[in-house]
Order: C-alpha cells, then sequence, then structure tokens
C-alpha cells in the first residue's frame, strides 16, 4: 500500500482546533496574570489564531490529523505502526545547537565558564526584536504542562506557548498538558514561562513548509527570572522546553537555591534474585546510553530492572536522611540508529504505535527503519531527507540523531509506581570513552564521587551539532545543561551530601561501556551484560564483595564479576580495567587545566580530590 494511500479522510482544517482551543475562563488573579501574559506574548508575535490546549485525546487527533493535512507529518501505515507518525527536519535542524544556546544570568560570572552569558536586558531586547510578528500567518498555541505527576510533592509546573503543531504534539507525549494544569495555574501555583517560536511567520497567501525554522537561532534562559525564550528550531532539544530548557537548565537553579538537584540522569528500580529492590540513577551526557540503560533486560538470570525514566532525574534529600527521585516528565524523546532487537528489545516494543517519529527512513510498505532496528535494511527505502536510498548511497538512510517520541507509560518494563518518588541506593556517572577509563570504578565516597563525576569526559555524539568524536569535558553529563555556573553547581553536589545521612547517601560508580581495543572494537559487550556490572555494584553495595584500590578509585576483583555465558577474553578483559598511571597523569594534567577555568568558584575539596589523585598515581 502506498503511504499517500493511508492518510485518512480530513476534517476541516481550523474549526475542531477553534472549538477544542478557546481559552479557559478562570476568575482568579493568577489565572488573570497568565491570561496578561499571554495577550502580551500574541501582541509582539502577531500569530493568526491562539489555541488553549485542553489536553483532551480528540484535540490531540485534530492537531496530528492538521499536521498531515499541512504534510509536516507523515501517518504511519497503521497496520504496522498504529497512530504513529514521521517528521522530517529541515536538513539544518538535527540536534540542539549549543553555541545558539544562551544563560541571560544578572552577572556573568554566574552563568560561569561553560555556558554562553548574555545580558538579560540587551537579551530581552533582541528577543523582543526577533520574536516581534515571528507568528504571522500561523496559530499560538498555549500549553500548560507539568513536571512530574499533577499536583505532586516534587511537581514543577510551566507553560509554553508555540507556533509549532509537532511541539505541541510532542509535548503532550513528553509532558502531562491541559486543563488539570491550568487549574493549579488559576489556583496559584507558580509557574515557568517559556516561549517558542520556528520563526518562520506566513505572509499572506504564502505556501507553509514540511519542517519551518530559521537559520538564526536563539535558546535563551533568563534564570533570575525563570523564562525562556526559544527562537528559530523545532528540534525536540530546542523546542520542547520543559525538556532540557526548563526541566534541567531552570530547573537546576532552582534546585541550587532550594537544596535539590536536578540532573541528566535515567532511573530504574533494579530487583535482585532475592527479590530486594534498589533504585539507580545514571548520568551520562546525550547519546551514550541512558535510555538502553533505562530499559536494560539483564542477561543474568533471576535480576529484574523495571524504567522510571530515561532521560532527567530530580533528587531531593527526604526527611529519613535519604535523596528521593522522580522523572519529572511522561514520554522517552530517544535516540532511533542503534536501537534494535538485539540492542534494546524493551525500546523496539515500547514503539509499536503512538509514536512521533522524526528524521528516520521510510519504508515502501509505511513502515519506518533505522541503522540498527534490523541488520539488513529493507529495499527501497525513502531516507530521512525524502530521497531514494538503497545501501549503496553510501550514507546512512535515518540521520545520526534521528529520534522517536513515545509515552513511557507503553513501555513494557515500566514500574507500576513510576510516577512516585522513589529512594537512591547508587549513582552512576559515565562517558564515551575509547581509552583509559575502566568498565567500572567506585567512588571511595562523596566528595570523590562528585569528583568523579566534576571530571567526566567523552567523546562528542550526534545529539549536539559539533566534531563527532573529539574529546570534551562533560561533568555530570550537565555541561550542555547546567543553568549557572558549574563551579557553584559541584559546590551544591557537596553540599546536598552533607544534607543527607551519611550512612544513607547513595554509592557513587563511574562506568565505561565503551572502551575499544587497539583494532577499534568495543572490548564490552554492553546492552543487556551491563546488568553484570549491576549485579557487582548491588554486591558492593550489600557488602558481599571486596574491591581492588587503585590510583582513580576501587576497582572490582575479576574474580567476582558474574560473567558466566559472556564471550570476552581474558586479555580484553584486562584491558577493560587497566589504569596507566601514565595516561591518568596527562588525564589529572587536563583535569587541572579544565579546574582552573572555574577560578575561585572552583570547591576546594575537589582541588584536595586532583592532588589526593595524583599522588596516588605517583606511588603507582
Ligand atoms: N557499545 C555500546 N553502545 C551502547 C550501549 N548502550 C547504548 N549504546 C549506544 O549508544 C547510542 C545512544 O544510546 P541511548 O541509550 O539512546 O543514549 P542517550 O541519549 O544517553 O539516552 C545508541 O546508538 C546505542 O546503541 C552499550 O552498552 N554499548
Ligand atoms: C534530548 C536530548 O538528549 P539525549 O540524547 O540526552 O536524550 C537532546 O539531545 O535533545
Ligand atoms: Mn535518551
Amino acid at each position: 500500500m502506498a503511504v499517500a494511500e493511508l492518510h485518512t479522510p480530513q476534517v476541516p482544517a481550523a474549526a475542531p482546533l477553534r472549538a477544542f482551543g478557546a481559552a479557559p475562563s478562570y476568575d482568579t488573579p493568577a489565572f488573570a496574570e497568565l491570561v496578561s501574559w499571554v495577550d502580551g506574548i500574541r501582541a509582539l508575535t502577531q500569530p493568526d489564531r491562539v489555541h488553549w490546549v485542553g489536553g483532551s485525546r480528540a484535540e490531540n487527533d485534530a492537531l496530528l490529523r492538521d499536521l498531515v493535512d499541512e504534510g509536516k507529518l507523515i501517518k504511519l501505515n497503521p497496520e504496522w505502526r498504529p497512530g504513529s507518525y514521521l517528521a522530517r527536519s529541515h536538513p539544518s535542524d538535527v540536534a540542539r545547537t549549543e553555541a545558539r544556546t544562551f544563560i541571560a544570568s544578572e552577572n556573568e560570572v554566574d552563568a560561569g565558564p561553560t555556558n554562553n552569558w548574555a545580558d538579560p536586558t540587551e537579551m530581552h531586547a533582541t528577543m523582543d526584536r526577533i520574536f516581534e510578528g515571528s507568528m504571522r500567518g500561523r496559530t499560538m498555541y498555549v500549553v500548560p504542562f507539568s513536571m512530574g505527576a499533577v499536583g505532586g510533592p516534587l511537581s514543577h509546573i510551566g507553560v509554553q506557548v508555540t507556533d509549532s503543531a509537532y511541539a505541541v504534539a510532542s509535548i503532550g507525549i513528553m509532558t502531562r498538558v491541559g486543563d488539570a494544569v491550568m487549574r493549579e495555574i488559576a489556583a496559584g501555583k507558580p509557574w515557568v514561562k517559556t516561549v517558542h517560536s520556528v520563526g518562520a511567520p506566513l505572509e499572506p497567501g504564502e505556501a507553509d513548509v514540511e519542517w519551518p525554522c530559521n537559520d538564526e537561532k536563539y535558546i535563551v534562559h533568563f534564570p533570575d527570572t525563570l523564562e525562556v525564550y526559544s527562537y528559530g528550531s523545532g528540534y525536540g532539544g530546542n523546542a520542547i522546553l520543559a525538556k532540557k530548557c526548563f526541566a534541567l537548565r531552570i530547573a537546576s537553579v532552582i534546585a541550587r537555591d532550594e537544596g535539590w538537584l536536578a540532573e541528566h540522569m535515567l532511573l530504574i528500580r533494579v530487583v535482585s534474585p532475592e527479590g530486594k529492590s534498589y533504585h539507580v540513577a545514571a548520568a551520562f551526557p546525550s547519546a551514550c546510553g541512558k535510555t538502553n540503560l533505562a530499559m536494560l533486560r539483564p542477561t543474568i538470570p533471576g535480576w529484574r530492572v523495571e524504567t522510571l525514566g530515561d532521560d532527567i532525574t530530580w533528587i531531593r534529600p527526604g526527611e529519613d536522611g535519604r535523596l528521593w527521585a522522580i522523572n519529572p516528565e511522561a514520554g522517552f524523546f530517544g535516540v532511533a540508529p542503534g536501537t534494535g532487537e538485539s540492542t534494546n528489545v524493551t525500546a523496539v516494543e515500547t514503539l509499536w504505535g503512538n509514536t512521533i517519529f522524526t528524521n528516520v527512513a521510510l519504508r515502501p510498505d509505511g513502515d519506518v527503519w533505522w541503522e540498527g532496528l534490523t541488520d539488513t535494511p529493507p529495499a527501497n527505502l525513502v531516507d530521512w531527507e525524502g530521497n531514494a536510498w538503497t545501501p549503496d548511497s553510501g550514507r546512512p538512510a535515518a540521520h545520526p540523531n534521528s529520534r522517536f517520541t513515545v509515552s513511557a507509560a507503553q513501555c513494557p518494563q515500566i514500574s507500576d509506581d513510576w510516577e512516585e518518588a522513589v529512594p537512591l541506593d547508587v549513582i552512576l556517572f559515565g562517558g564515551r570513552r575509547a581509552t583509559n577509563v575502566p568498565l567500572v570504578v567506585e567512588a571511595t565516597d562523596w566528595s570523590h564521587g562528585v569528583f568523579l563525576g566534576a571530571t567526566i569526559s567523552s567523546e562528542r555524539t550526534a545529539a549536539a551539532e559539533g566534531t563527532l568524536g573529539e574529546l570534551r569535558r562533560d561533568p555530570f553529563a550537565m555541561l550542555p545543561f547546567c543553568g549557572y555556573n558549574m563551579g557553584d553547581y559541584f559546590a551544591h553536589w557537596l553540599r546536598v551530601g552533607r544534607s543527607v545521612r551519611f550512612d544513607r547517601l547513595p554509592r557513587i560508580f563511574q562506568v565505561n561501556w565503551f572502551r575499544r581495543g587497539d583494532d577499534g572494537r568495543f572490548l564490552w559487550p554492553g546492552f543487556g551484560d551491563n546488568s553484570r556490572v549491576i549485579d557487582w555494584i548491588i554486591r558492593r553495595v550489600e557488602g558481599q564483595v571486596t574491591a581492588v584500590d587503585s590510583p582513580i578509585g576501587r576497582l572490582p576483583r575479576i574474580e567476582d564479576l558474574d560473567l558466566e555465558g559472556v564471550d570476552v577474553s581474558d586479555a580484553d578483559l584486562a584491558e577493560l580495567f587497566a589504569v596507566d598511571p601514565e595516561s591518568w597523569s596527562r588525564e589529572a594534567e587536563s583535569t587541572e587545566e579544565f579546574f582552573d577555568t572555574f577560578g575561585d568558584r572552583l570547591p576546594a575539596a575537589l582541588r584536595t580530590e586532583l592532588s589526593a589523585l595524583r599522588h596516588r598515581l605517583a606511588r603507582a
């Protein structure tokens, strides 16, 4: 069946939207404040109409139908992929644009050396200039959203106005949207203001394009007033403002002030063969394995993993002296390539339907494909740019940063209580390192763990613009996401550690699934076999196994790893855990240079950790 034939019969475009999209009316000062803010944005951006998103199923269906009508989404064959769509972005708008991402704090030093700072007064003037008339010819949607269950004790709410229906549909999957949140706003709960425009106004009669966007891009955060302005991009990381912009950059600032942590972490429950539950959060940079670990299917018999979250974790000290965590999101915005039956079967099952795919390849039968979904590509694909594709085309069929957007509830191994807070037992830090960093290292204490997090470096992936493979520092996997001075952020982590009973602090480990041999192959099979590393970590937490001291932290004794049925040679194992004092000394040198960039904002404890590391290396 040809894809064109699959389009469902059309309902007149604007009518159902108007019916669904009318402004609610609440008679409270808080709601009046929201209306006056929306009116201000409307006057500035001059949309043709305003649609207040209520969050109903019918509204979402109408939105998707319009997107198909306008050629912005392709409806996939419902026989294979019910309720699912393919979006193809403009080839220039495929990833987060870090160079165009700004923190506009009052003082430059509060943005810190890792962020692009902008003066808030000047930046507000710039926003006023570029947003002027930016929504002409389009609909402005008003989307109230909750991060965390509506009304939950750790939840925060916000509003995104946007002229992208694709963004609205994506926000509807990634967060909880609609009337329930609007009631909280009307009742006076504080909310965060976020404004998004693709920056492509339409003149009367001008035809729209498949993926409107603008070459000029601004992703701007005003941490002092808790506002976000995003212009020019439709890409998820730049356009779903509740996600990276709010739940990480702005939330990290709120968390600093309130004594909690907003982190770029997955969250899982690991259940041991004895039936005991442990909660593990892990920070890996974008496209370094969070979604995969979040959906882990252990290859060790008896272990089970339940998914709680795959990208963002909010962590708060509880009255019981433990750290409690929630996943503030409601969906997964995951990297498609590399997601397949042999790597992440859970994700493949999650994607059975109701999924928005972006920049993957289209099969002739109206389903989708990407590199790694199956070993061999099906014939006659259409690539992510809409061109005919064969295996000899010499380019990937799906963009390396192509994505799926799907509701978390669809994950077959999602926890029954995934919307509730869980107590943390273990925190992992990781990156993509071909050399040097062992498969797993245990921190000696919280402060050493903070040092491990602060010194993470990782090879660049396709999730952001830049040179692939280039090694860069990505402390706590938060480099692109910390909304304030990273030196203060390190100090905040140390402080949170002191605010919790030391015997109830989570244990910290560093992991690296990506070490390679001289021949370039991965030394560790990864994926489901990462459960073998988790198994060792849990046995360490339980005090069932000892560890070996090394200059960089505690390593497993090889005989303590459950490697039954894994195909790793002894030589590869030795290499996986090798700690070369010479290259680690060079690593320490580069850490010192990195630390120096923070000047007096670097906590003294981290300098102490660095000199202790150097002493241990010198003795090794
Ligand atoms: N070699 C190897 N690759 C992995 C592993 N886990 C994830 N990946 C790959 O890393 C890429 C990004 O993974 P993903 O889980 O989507 O990363 P996220 O962006 O951090 O959520 C995908 O291509 C995965 O196949 C692993 O354990 N070993
Ligand atoms: C959502 C994103 O990141 P991640 O790869 O961490 O899921 C993103 O890059 O926009
Ligand atoms: Mn992910």
